[in-house]
């Protein structure tokens, strides 16, 4: 029996769909598939074949599931904004020059990977986080002459799939004016040029790829424009306006539908409501909940299809379905049909719960990953043209498992709830100010000019994945993992004295990755086995969920630190991930603010620095790479964010002792928007990516009036290239130029995922360098 919700009926049609979904398989085929292509094990067709099941499977799916339309397009070999520089011809000429002929299906897959990896003769394109996610996405290189030449493939062949198996899906295709603001002048372009000024050239390209979808049978299409959610100046909303109403009067097209994702839409909502397209799809999910007043008060998209981003595609959180209906039904009247969906692809969430098998029962009902969110997609739609009484079993279950979520005692645990009360200011200062700790702690270490270091991981080889894997099938003991670890940890030791480097690191073996591993030690953190996100092209990572309140029940780190330093008589670094990265590669607790999960992370991690002191560890690295990118997108919520994460990091390392030296690390370049909060942390040393931008950031640092000691990155390790040692050479002179004595010498980032032959003649060329540069001082 349907029950019409007589308060508010919904106006007209009411669909569900969902703006993507993740791509690996349940048992990451995917990644298995283009690592074994590339290492010659599986040929092209083997990998397509593999594709192609995949994607059917994955309509199959969802088709299953109930969903009412299904995108196509969203599934991708290696990155969709990738894809979209292909389908525009957007391809560097060092690329063509690499693979010159793509007259067969494995060149064409060679010149995409070449893109994407690089070549021996080509540099890949630059890889850059998508937004304030944990994924990244190769950026496109233009200038003034880039020849755009439309190759439709990818986005026909994947409608044409999925069509002759029954399903007339939504290609989703990532807009023009985001393409562009994603994008970055090639080298030589002239200064002043923008991507964005080539709008005009690809604007025809959409519109062809209109007419020949429509040619398909594509009713409708979908534009992605995730770049309107940023602060944009009046002139690229008026493009924007200018490109929508191009492509909208191309005869004979599909229906455009245009999405936007991760945060509120402000000025741009008007804009896009104004538009002759026919649809839009719109997160109102956190940051983003704001769009729902601000339609309200537009007055709704009358006449137009509204997808409404309901269901948070961004959170592994079970949602309050009851709260989520009342949205539904709020929006319900503002537009000609309005759709129920997901805020954003569901790329960023792991693919089901149920893959968990190790889960405890007390967290049943709690998390929703990618199949969950489908189901609650389509139950919300059945309750929004049903009324509460046709989902009202669902609504039973999910409140009761709200409730008891609630009440667990792990989301509040008193000790720690008091300690956080407890915290005073003197907590997040260091008792000395960096012109007293830098004498203390030059006398302690008696290290050289230019100390040389690296960023704390040494090569994670198949040996020691296997070593965990085998640990984790019981095949050997804890007794033989931990001495498997040991020694790797003395070979790196040895590596290091060997090339002679200056302080030195245990090298990271016995980690799976550098947030997973504190999250399985610390209480209030739930690990998943299976819960794979993507993270660029075939790398994955496994974030954590805090479920509950975080506390440490013992050291983490401190027996593998103490036994590196056994082993040699230069300092070791210990090596702990700060509390913002924690929090931001994590799948973080919904029902209290970030702030207070971070101080209870930041807790757990003082005591262990404090442990890693007391047993002797004179340097101390505590890793913040992801504090630039949860920096929020529209600027009006920066300063909140960087005063609680920059408390937290300080909440972390400032307990120590003058003589104790604190290093940090961040490895995403555009530290621009956080200089203040760099100078704020005190780090008595930061490690920074500098390679890749020649050590800009060093000249910015120094006329920001950074105080204390800089080690720019003078390694590139996104690339297996070798650095000649008189390129490091050129790089320390400038860095020295701005900053004198006050540099170190180091990597990027952390060497886990290179190979040992290059990682000997990098570091050999390193310290190499920063000999010659010290003579010179
Ligand atoms: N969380 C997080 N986010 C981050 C980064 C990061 O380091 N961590 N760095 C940046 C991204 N860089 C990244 C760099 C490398 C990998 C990466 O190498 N991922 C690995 C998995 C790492 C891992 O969890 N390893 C585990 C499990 C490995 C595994 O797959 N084991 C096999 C068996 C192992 C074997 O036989 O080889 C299995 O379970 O089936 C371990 O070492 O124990 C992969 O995709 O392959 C991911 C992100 C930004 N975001
Ligand atoms: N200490 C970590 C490493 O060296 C820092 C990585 S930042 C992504 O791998
Ligand atoms: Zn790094």
């Amino acid at each position: 029996m349907t029950v019409l919700n007589a308060a508010r009926p919904s106006t007209g049609r009411t669909g569900s769909t969902v703006a993507g979904y993740p791509r690996q398989g349940a048992n990451r085929e995917l990644k298995k598939a283009t690592e074994g292509y590339w290492a010659c094990r599986m040929g092209a067709a083997g990998l397509l074949d593999t594709c192609r099941q995949l994607r059917l499977s994955r309509w199959a799916e969802l088709a299953a599931a109930g969903l009412d339309e299904l995108p196509s397009n969203d599934f991708s070999l290696y990155d969709h904004v990738l894809d979209t520089s292909w389908l525009l011809g957007a391809i560097p000429e060092r690329h063509r020059a690499a693979v010159p002929d793509v007259s067969t299906a494995g060149s064409r897959l060679d010149r995409y990977f070449a893109m994407a990896r690089g070549t021996a003769s080509a540099e890949p394109l630059e890889m850059t986080k998508w937004f304030d996610t944990n994924y990244h996405y190769l950026v496109p290189e233009l200038a003034p002459d880039t020849v755009f030449d439309l190759d439709p493939t990818k986005p026909l062949t994947e409608f044409a799939e999925a069509l002759a198996a029954g399903w007339r899906t939504r290609p989703v295709i990532v807009g023009p004016i985001s393409y562009l603001l994603l994008a970055k002048p090639t080298a030589d372009a002239p200064e002043g040029f923008r991507p964005i000024d080539l709008l005009d050239k690809i604007i025809p390209l959409y519109g062809r790829l209109l007419t020949l979808l429509a040619e398909a049978g594509a009713d409708w299409v979908q534009f992605d424009e995730p770049s309107l959610v940023l602060d944009q100046p009046q002139k690229i909303l008026e493009l924007v306006g200018n490109a929508y109403r191009t492509l909208a009067a191309v005869e004979d097209r599909p229906k455009i539908i245009i999405a936007s994702y991760f945060d509120r839409l402000g000025e741009a909502l008007p804009v896009l409501a104004g538009l002759p397209v026919e649809g839009l799809a719109v997160d109102v999910t956190g940051p983003a909940a704001a769009n729902r007043d601000d339609l309200v008060r537009l007055g709704g998209l009358p006449g137009k299809r509204l997808i409404a981003g309901v269901v948070d595609g961004r959170n592994i959180w079970a949602g309050d379905l009851d709260a989520t209906l009342s949205i539904l039904e709020e929006l319900a009247g503002l537009a000609d049909q309005v759709d129920v969906g997901t805020s954003c692809s569901l790329l960023h969430v792991p693919l089901d719960v149920a893959l968990e098998r190790d889960l405890d029962p007390a967290f049943d009902g709690w998390f929703a990953f990618a199949r969950q969110k489908i189901t609650e997609v389509t139950t919300l739609r059945r309750g929004l043209v049903g009324g509460r009484p046709a989902i009202a079993a669902e609504l039973s279950r999910n409140a009761a498992h709200r409730t008891a979520r609630a009440a667990s005692p792990i989301v509040g645990v008193p000790a720690v709830r008091n300690r956080v009360a407890a915290i005073v200011d003197d907590d997040c200062r260091r008792s000395s100010g960096y012109s007293q700790r830098r004498p203390a702690q030059r006398e302690r270490l008696r290290l050289p000019e230019l100390p040389t270091t690296t960023i704390g991981s040494f090569p994670q080889t198949s040996a020691l994945r296997r070593a965990r894997a085998a640990l984790r099938r019981r095949e050997i003991s804890t007794e033989q993992y931990d001495e498997a670890m040991r020694s790797e940890i003395a070979e790196v030791v040895a590596e290091q004295e060997r090339l002679g480097l200056d302080v030195l690191v245990h090298g990271e073996p016995e980690r799976n990755d550098m947030v997973q591993y504190f999250a399985e030690q610390l209480d209030g953190f739930l690990s998943t086995q299976q819960g794979w996100v993507q993270s660029y092209g075939t790398r994955y990572v496994r974030p954590p969920i805090i479920v509950g309140d975080v506390w440490r029940p013992a050291p983490m780190t401190v027996g593998w630190a103490t036994y590196a330093q056994s082993l040699t008589d230069r300092p070791v670094k210990g090596m702990l991930t700060g509390p913002v990265t924690m929090l931001a590669w994590s799948f973080v607790r919904d029902d209290q603010p970030q702030s207070d999960t971070a101080a209870q992370v930041a807790l757990a991690l003082r005591d262990e620095v404090a442990d890693l002191e007391a047993a002797g560890i004179a340097v101390i690295q505590v890793d913040e790479p992801a504090l630039r990118e949860t920096l929020p997108l529209r600027r009006s919520g920066r300063a909140e964010y960087l005063d609680w994460a920059v408390r937290a990091f300080l909440l972390t390392t400032a307990g120590v002792d003058d003589r104790t030296q604190v290093h940090t690390h961040m490895c995403y370049a555009e530290f621009g928007d956080v200089l203040d909060a760099i100078i704020a942390m005190d780090a008595d040393v930061i490690s920074l990516e500098a390679a890749r931008s020649k050590m800009a950031i060093v000249a910015d640092l120094a006329r920001a009036g950074y105080p204390n000691e800089v080690g720019p990155g003078v390694w590139d390790i996104h690339s297996p290239r070798v650095p000649p040692t008189e390129e490091i050479i050129d790089h320390l002179r400038a860095a020295t130029a701005s900053f004198g004595g006050r540099i170190w010498v180091n990597p990027d980032c952390g060497l886990k995922t290179r190979d040992y032959p290059e990682v000997r003649e990098s570091l050999a060329n390193l310290v190499a360098a920063a000999h010659e540069v010290r003579t010179t001082l």
